[in-house]
């Protein structure tokens, strides 16, 4: 047993945490002008006074907030369209050594990602940085100069040809978000240094836009999920009007008995059983032993109070067929029409 199957008698917690000043806390992938920041003000807009939005240095930062309580909520990336999933996230789903067990998903958001180069058009020393990005729109900026690039990896991923055809043999630093190594980039005062970096983090650091665009397809988009924490046992949605299900989306994790022929057919024929579409597939390395999986599959539906309802159903019977599974939420399906 993988230790993962628990109760699905919980809903989310409605403690009142709130921000000394200001509202509720909202943890996100931070610093400031991160795609997450903008995920995070889509839902818990900056002119309402009854959230607090707090930057965190990883995702696992933002996890143990929401699951220690000292934040509300948490927004963290959890796939991208052109680049696939964040596998930090869903590492963190997995919880293979169960420190996020009352963590489960909320909400999403869609940001669109327009990825900038962004650097120092002049020596940092002798050009101080401003707060409005400079310099727009070059076309085919001079690079050579340019001695390392920062970004987050999901970021390379998703500027595969631009980086091959302007950047080939820079050396690239991995940072924990787009908008750190925007910071990071300001900070260096060789001016050799580049961010793969969203236009925003030019203007929170001071730094030029040298060039925009830089992702590979125009139709760039990342999904993030709002956290939160639930208690078991406790009672009550999250206050939310009750919608059709197919308005809704569920997530949930299992694994296998992988020496048994048919063992992840008969786990997703459960969800055929009872009319549940699945919307996504993804699997990690269970953690247990080698080449074994966790699966992560969404499914249109939510799960219900009580034990009525096909999503509801779904999970009894699939803890019949499965090694062990785990429901990680149900939101609101934010591409519902
Ligand atoms: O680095 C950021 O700005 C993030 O918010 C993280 C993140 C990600 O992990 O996918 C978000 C959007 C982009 O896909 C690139 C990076």
């Amino acid at each position: 047993m993988f230790g993962i199957t628990r109760t699905i008698e919980i809903d989310v917690q409605e403690t009142d945490i709130s921000a000394e000043e200001g509202g509720k806390v909202v943890a996100f992938l931070g610093p400031r002008a991160s795609y997450t920041h903008q995920a995070a003000l889509d839902t818990f807009p900056d002119n309402d006074s009854s959230y607090t939005l707090s930057p965190h240095t990883t995702i696992e930062d933002v996890f143990a907030a929401v699951q220690s309580g000292t934040a509300w909520r948490g927004v963290v990336p959890f796939e991208n369209s052109s680049n696939g999933s964040v596998v930090y996230t869903l590492d963190l789903f997995a919880d293979r050594a169960g420190q996020y067990p009352g963590i489960v998903v909320s909400g999403e958001a869609y940001v669109e990602v327009k990825h900038c180069l962004l650097g120092h058009t002049a020596s940092p020393s002798s050009s101080p940085p401003t707060a409005a990005a400079g310099l727009e729109n070059l076309a085919e900026p001079d690079l050579s100069h340019v001695k390392k690039i920062y970004s987050h990896p999901q970021a390379w991923g998703q500027c595969t040809r631009f980086l091959a055809s302007r950047l080939r043999g820079v050396e690239r630093i991995d940072t924990s978000s787009t908008s750190r190594a925007a910071e990071l980039v300001a900070g260096d005062a060789s001016g050799e240094a580049v961010a793969i970096s969203s236009r925003a983090a030019a203007g929170e650091f001071g730094l030029s836009v040298l060039r925009e665009g830089v992702e590979d397809r125009g139709d760039n988009v990342t999904r993030f999920f709002v956290i939160a924490k639930v208690d078991e046992g406790e009672a009550g949605k999250e206050g939310e009007e009750r919608k059709e299900d197919v308005g809704f989306k569920t997530l949930i994790s299992f694994t296998i008995d992988h020496k048994s022929p048919g063992a992840l057919a008969a786990s997703l024929n459960v969800f055929a059983k009872y009319g549940l579409n699945l919307t996504s597939i993804s699997t990690r390395p269970s953690g247990v032993e080698n080449w074994n999986y966790l699966f992560f599959v969404e499914i249109v539906g939510r799960r219900e109070e009580g034990d009525e309802g096909d999503v509801n159903m779904a999970l009894r019977d699939l803890e019949e067929v499965c090694r062990g599974c785990r429901w990680l939420g149900s939101w609101e399906n934010r591409l519902a029409g």
